[in-house]
């Protein structure tokens, strides 16, 4: 499991740790975490780190520190390390002491020439949009060069994610203590590059933001045993498409049926599409472990969709089922409840616009588990799924934008109801059926035809199970 953690919580945890060591002993632990990041990148690039040309982004504070010590420890290896201070009344005594002191020098303008550009602009201590001064050394970035984030992206938002205005798109961002959850989600994400996290001994709660691995994945996929049969396995039940959209009916049967439950059941009036193109599906009503209503169902199925939440089984809703969902009867409920709107129908679900979810996905989708009472799945680039009662928010690693395609939804659904049907909770039904949702889809690489990332599902399994 990957964690990561608000600014909030860091903090606390450097505080306490501080106090128990000598002054400036986190710096000089993530700075030389720091160097040793930038100077494997060098290495790589150019066979060795002395003569090559670096520049520091400094900002005013403890980030640009880093950046500074980290800088010393290059320019004592034979690296000609310049500088460039946001503003250069304020830039970390220390570290400038240390950068000259090993031959560095700071400079009023960016060079133009570089191999190596170290962003120690704004870490955990940056609010709001980069400010101009900021913004404009962002801006002059000589294009082609790698940058190196310290500890997140200047212009990403620690917390979330968010990005107001300009910001830094690093290659790495080698990041202290914890992961930042704004590290994990996009826009943030797409902006920090691979991640390197430096140990500087932090001790931390229960994390914000969690994101599966294949080791976490696997653990909760249901695996058949000697005992098994189709129905001890689950059978799901799809209740979904219409005479105008019996594609998506056929599609939540494609994933179902390679989310591992026993069996798949088809209620609806596309029975004969699905069955064409699926013929192991039952086909009508009978008696399911876990239901899945909504993909293109169309107008004017509310009563379905409410006769399917008075029962007693775990339900998934998606898409058409979504509209009108009372808050109260989903919270009376004590079967696992999932829902998976995208933005424009979780924006729906909370009576706001689309693009303040799309601006604020963190918070959006743990208010939407918080006044439905149930787990959701909130789709788009970084897939989130909270659950009702404050368990950390799942952010799901392996999405791709070619996912971003007419019906892709329709085989998550499916595929998600199956793993509930299996037995799994609405919250680990949802993150791993993202997770291969993601990971078949990255396999099939783009551009991809939702019945595609169906098809390549057994191989995602496989890759997650069996490394
Ligand atoms: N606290 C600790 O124990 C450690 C902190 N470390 C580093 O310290 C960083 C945090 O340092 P600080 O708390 O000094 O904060 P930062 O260095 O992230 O930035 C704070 C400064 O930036 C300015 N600022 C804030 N938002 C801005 C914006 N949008 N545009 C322009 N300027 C803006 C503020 O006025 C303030 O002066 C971490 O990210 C990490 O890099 C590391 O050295 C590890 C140990
Ligand atoms: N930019 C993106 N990056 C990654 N995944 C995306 C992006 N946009 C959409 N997706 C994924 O594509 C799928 C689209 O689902 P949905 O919006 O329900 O479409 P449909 O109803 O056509 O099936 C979801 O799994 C969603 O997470
Ligand atoms: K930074």
């Amino acid at each position: 499991m990957r964690t990561a953690y608000s600014v909030e919580t860091v903090r606390a945890a450097e505080r306490e740790l501080m106090a128990r060591l000598p002054e400036g002993a986190l710096m000089q632990r993530a700075a030389a975490g720091l160097a040793a990041v930038c100077a494997g990148l060098l290495r790589r690039r150019r066979g060795r780190v002395y003569g090559a040309r670096v520049v520091l982004l400094v900002g005013p504070g403890d980030n640009g520190g880093d950046a500074l010590y980290a800088g010393a420890r290059l320019a004592r290896r034979g690296a000609a390390v310049t500088a460039v201070p946001m503003d250069p009344e304020r830039m970390h005594a220390g570290g400038l002491a240390a950068l000259r002191a090993a031959g560095g020098r700071a400079a009023g303008t960016l060079p133009q020439r570089a191999d190596l550009v170290v962003d120690g602009l704004l870490g955990i201590g940056g609010r709001g949009g980069l400010r101009p001064a900021a913004a404009a050394l962002v801006e002059r970035i000589p294009p082609g060069v790698p940058v190196v984030a310290v500890d997140l992206p200047s212009g990403v938002d620690a917390d979330t994610g968010e990005v107001a205005g300009p910001a830094v798109t690093a290659e790495v961002t080698v990041t202290f203590g914890a992961y930042k959850p704004g590290l994990l989600i996009d826009p943030g994400a797409s902006r920090a590059g691979a991640l390197h996290l430096v140990d500087i001994g932090l001790e931390l709660p229960e994390p914000e933001v969690e994101a599966l691995q294949h080791a976490d994945v696997a653990g909760l996929l249901p695996e058949p045993t000697a005992s098994s049969d189709k129905y001890r396995r689950g059978v799901v039940g799809i209740v979904a498409g219409s005479a105008q959209y019996p594609g998506a009916a056929v599609l939540a049967v494609a994933g179902a049926l390679r989310g591992g439950a026993g069996a798949v059941r088809y209620v609806g009036p596309a029975a004969d599409s699905v069955l064409a193109r699926h013929p192991e599906t039952l086909i009508g009503p009978g008696r399911v472990q876990a239901w899945v209503i909504g993909p293109g169902l169309g107008e004017g199925r509310a009563g379905e969709v409410a006769d399917l939440l008075a029962q007693d089984t775990a339900v998934l809703v998606d898409a058409d089922g979504l509209r009108g969902l009372d808050p109260a009867v989903l919270r009376a409920r004590t079967a696992p409840t999932l829902l998976t709107p995208h933005a424009g129908e979780a924006a729906a679900l909370l009576g706001v616009s689309r693009e303040s979810v799309e601006a604020g996905r963190l918070a959006a989708v743990r208010r939407l588990a918080e006044r439905y009472g149930a787990a959701v799945l909130l789709k788009g680039s970084t897939t989130l799924v909270a659950s009702a009662g404050g368990r950390p928010v799942r952010v799901n690693p392996t999405g791709t934008p070619w996912l971003a395609t007419a019906g892709s939804g329709d085989v998550l659904s499916g595929l998600a109801g199956s793993l509930l049907a299996g037995g799994l909770s609405g919250a680990d039904a949802g993150a791993v059926g993202a997770y291969l949702h993601g990971l078949a889809a990255r396999r099939t690489g783009g551009p991809l035809l939702a019945q595609q990332v169906a098809e390549a599902l057994p191989a995602a399994w496989r890759d997650a199970t069996h490394p």
